[in-house]
């Protein structure tokens, strides 16, 4: 019988991990939600706010917050919910504090530099104990936080599992669906947020709602490559943690990613702003596992040449217009 999972651990205390926090409590779930920062954790316990990473959102009573990784020891199920690179590390620390078995859910959206690994392959091998699961699908931190209507999915190896995992995790706003295409959901959430980039610069070079309508169906047609590519299933990345997440990103500044683009493409050049934009680190990574299977990314090259300082705008625009006519797949 799957666990009851009465009580959730979220690990990383942003936007993210705050909005999930009262968004499992609203399922009926009690909520330890740990920040490695002692101060900012403190200020939580007092003000019930998160003021750095989600001002104007009251915790909901059943989340403790703790900058003790210990207190999430008793905790059935752990949602992991920091940048995609700082995963690695975070989940290493937990391990020795869970008890066995004790399933670990993915939220953050990246590729690991250095050793091409999606989010669940990362958590496999640093905190071996653990069955990993990856939650993904459009969905703003406001938003959730605000209690508006957001459909993600969870996915684990285990279908049972990700069925008790949704089920414990869902409420009327927020609605889980389940899965067992692990690689098709993580690889949806990495990628649309290098094309997001591609998108806020097409929005802040002013190219049109029509140029943003190509540059979206074309961004996806790279995500279907690399994805089938790489294992995922065609329904997943047409599902809710692909082509879902993809549009809302690809569409408002409100996405971090998209906000990126659109000030590269107002400036013409990157200035890293200090918020988390995760495609600026997975563009490197992506584009050369692309590489390796032979799929061609044009739009994700694009960007990842513009980052790096290897192409300006017009010329990063310029090669994509310049491509051969070709049949369109
Ligand atoms: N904000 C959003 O609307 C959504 C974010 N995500 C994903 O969630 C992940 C986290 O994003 P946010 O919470 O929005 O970012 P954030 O910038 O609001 O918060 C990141 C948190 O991680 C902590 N952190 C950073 N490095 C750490 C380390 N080495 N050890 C422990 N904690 C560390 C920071 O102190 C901070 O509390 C990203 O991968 C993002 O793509 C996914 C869906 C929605
Ligand atoms: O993943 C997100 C929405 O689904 C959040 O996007 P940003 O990280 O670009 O803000």
């Amino acid at each position: 019988m799957a666990a009851p999972f009465t009580r959730i651990g979220i690990a990383g205390a942003g936007a993210w991990g705050t909005a999930l926090a009262n968004a499992a409590a609203r399922a009926g779930r009690e909520v330890v939600l740990w920040g490695r920062d002692g101060a900012a954790v403190e200020a939580m316990r007092e003000t019930r706010v998160n003021t750095l990473h989600l001002p104007g959102v009251e915790l909901a009573p059943a989340v403790t917050p703790t900058a003790s990784l210990f207190d999430l020891s008793e905790c059935e199920a752990v949602l992991l919910v920091v940048p995609a690179q700082a995963s690695r590390e975070v989940a290493g620390a937990l391990g020795s504090h869970l008890a066995r078995g004790t399933p670990l859910v993915a939220c953050s959206k990246g590729i690991e530099r250095g050793t091409s690994l999606f989010m669940t392959q990362v958590l496999a091998q640093a905190c071996p104990h653990s069955p990993p699961a990856i939650l993904s699908g459009p969905s703003f931190a406001t938003d959730v936080a605000a209690g508006l209507p957001t459909a993600v999915t969870l996915a684990a190896r285990d279908g049972q599992l990700a069925e008790a995992l949704a089920r414990a995790l869902g409420s009327s706003s927020f609605r889980l669906y389940h899965s067992e295409d692990v690689r098709g959901v993580e690889i949806g959430g990495a990628a649309k947020n290098v094309l997001a980039i591609a998108a806020g610069i097409v929005g802040g070079r002013r190219l049109g709602a029509s140029a943003a309508a190509a540059l979206i169906a074309r961004g996806f047609a790279e995500l279907m490559r690399f994805g089938k590519a790489y294992g995922a299933r065609a329904e997943t990345l047409t599902g809710l943690s692909g082509l879902g997440d993809l549009i809302l990103t690809c569409s408002t500044a409100q996405s971090r990613n998209y906000a990126l683009g659109l000030s590269i493409g107002e400036v013409g050049g990157f200035h890293p702003s200090g918020r988390l934009a995760e495609g600026a680190l997975t563009a490197g990574v992506l584009v050369a596992m692309a590489q390796e299977r032979g799929v061609d990314m044009p739009i994700a090259r694009a960007v990842e040449a513009v980052l790096a300082g290897r192409s300006d705008i017009e010329q990063a625009i310029g090669s994509l217009l310049a491509r051969p006519q070709k049949a369109e797949s």
